[in-house]
């Protein structure tokens, strides 16, 4: 399947946490082509805005032109501007393309309150609200560009953000001349890391639209995106760090079918935990209480592996767990008491593999594959 050809017409974020930074990991995690036209370059950590400089309009313009005419495109998504002149170039390339969604995020203020659009930026947004199939304001920037009654009356289509309104319940409106048409509530994610939440927001909308989606779906898929990727943060500094976009590559954030979880019956429970944790999976869901009794790990590519307690094992399936260097990893699980059936062998396959099994006698392989599991010389 073609990926999704998405343009990002935004400005860099050198913290890697916002901006074309968010955009290209949200598009690339949706499964598409990420394209950049660098509006500006910031100077941004999670503290503030050391500094800012706008690209020349007509070097963005180019940047448009060249991807748009060689790769084409399938939506476009656009934040920071960087200046009027930017603004103006951008609406007038929008106004000779040929149509495609839009999606428009204007982004005023980092959200580590550093300023990214000045007065005279903000007043030529107009142009750009009135070519794009969708507008994001968060509340202040709501209230800056003249507020709801105010723009819906221009025949605008605003998914009005929730995020900053401090309440328990997280909502985001979809509204525009006729009144509310839908509108999304979650209780709000305890996270000291939300940088980059707005711009992940409408480059993963963007996404849904160009792989074809309706407005209230591809709007359902990105917050559901914004969530994961909330809940995935790495803790890389105090607060408002970056969100975990780069652990999504397993979650149903992506057109279908994904393979990422697998259930295991098991006979000795208390030692298939033990086991499995040694392996390095990291223990998410246990409730000893529990009756069945059930676990969940995760993988270090967000796969899970469950465990289900049974009477008996009829599975026949084998379980492969890769390593980049089986010799070391399987050094490390001898250590920790796991028992081989014996070294690790190169295979005809081309596959290095180490056979063990479980406690419930499930065949399980530590192996090796790099290039050879998805693209083996005889693949077809
Ligand atoms: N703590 C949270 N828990 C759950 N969802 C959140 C949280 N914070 C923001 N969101 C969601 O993230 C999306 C972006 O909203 P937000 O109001 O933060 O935008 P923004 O202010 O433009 O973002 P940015 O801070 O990147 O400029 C919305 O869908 C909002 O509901
Ligand atoms: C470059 C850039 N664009 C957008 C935002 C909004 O969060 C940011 N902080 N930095």
């Amino acid at each position: 399947m073609q990926p999704v050809r998405v343009l990002s017409i935004a400005g860099s974020d050198s913290g890697g946490g916002a901006g074309i930074q968010a955009d290209i990991k949200t598009i690339t995690m949706m499964g598409g082509h990420a394209m950049t036209a660098i509006t500006a370059l910031t100077a941004q950590n999670s503290q503030g805005v050391a500094a800012v400089t706008s690209t020349d309009p007509d070097m963005v313009a180019a940047q448009i032109d060249a991807v748009v005419n060689d790769f084409g495109v399938d939506a476009i998504k656009i934040g920071m501007l960087g200046s009027a002149a930017i603004a103006e170039v951008v609406a007038d390339r929008l106004e000779k393309l040929p149509k495609v969604p839009v999606v428009f995020d204007p982004v005023m203020v980092a959200t580590s309150g550093g300023a990214l659009a000045d007065d005279a930026t903000i007043a030529a947004f107009g142009q750009l609200m009135a070519l794009a199939s969708l507008t994001t304001p968060n509340l202040p920037e709501l209230d800056a560009l003249g507020g709801e009654a105010e723009l819906v009356k221009r025949d605008l289509t605003l998914l009005i953000k929730g995020g900053h309104d401090g309440a328990e319940e997280v909502t985001d409106r979809l509204v525009n001349r006729e009144g509310e048409i839908a509108r999304w509530s979650d209780p709000r994610i305890d996270t000291l890391h939300s940088h980059g939440t707005g711009c992940t927001l409408s480059s993963a909308i963007a996404v849904g639209l160009g792989q074809g989606l309706d407005l209230q779906a591809a709007i359902t898929q990105a917050r559901d995106f914004v969530r994961l990727a909330l809940r995935s943060a790495p803790d890389l500094v105090p607060s408002n760090g970056p969100m975990g976009h780069p652990m999504m590559r397993n979650d149903a954030v992506m057109p279908g079918p994904l393979f990422n979880q697998v259930t295991l019956d098991c006979t000795d429970f208390d030692a298939s935990i033990a086991f499995y944790t040694r392996l390095g999976l990291t223990l998410i869901v246990y409730d000893p209480d529990e009756a069945p009794l059930y676990a969940r790990f995760e993988a270090s590519n967000g796969a899970t592996l469950s465990l289900h307690e049974a009477d008996s094992v009829t599975s026949s399936a084998s379980i492969y767990f890769e390593f980049p260097d089986v010799d070391k990893a399987v050094d490390k699980l001898r250590n920790n008491g796991w028992i081989f059936d014996g070294s690790p062998e190169d295979k005809s396959w081309n596959w290095c593999e180490a056979w063990t099994t479980d406690p419930s006698g499930h065949r399980i392989c530590i192996y090796h594959a790099g290039e050879d599991r998805r693209y083996p010389p005889w693949r077809i």
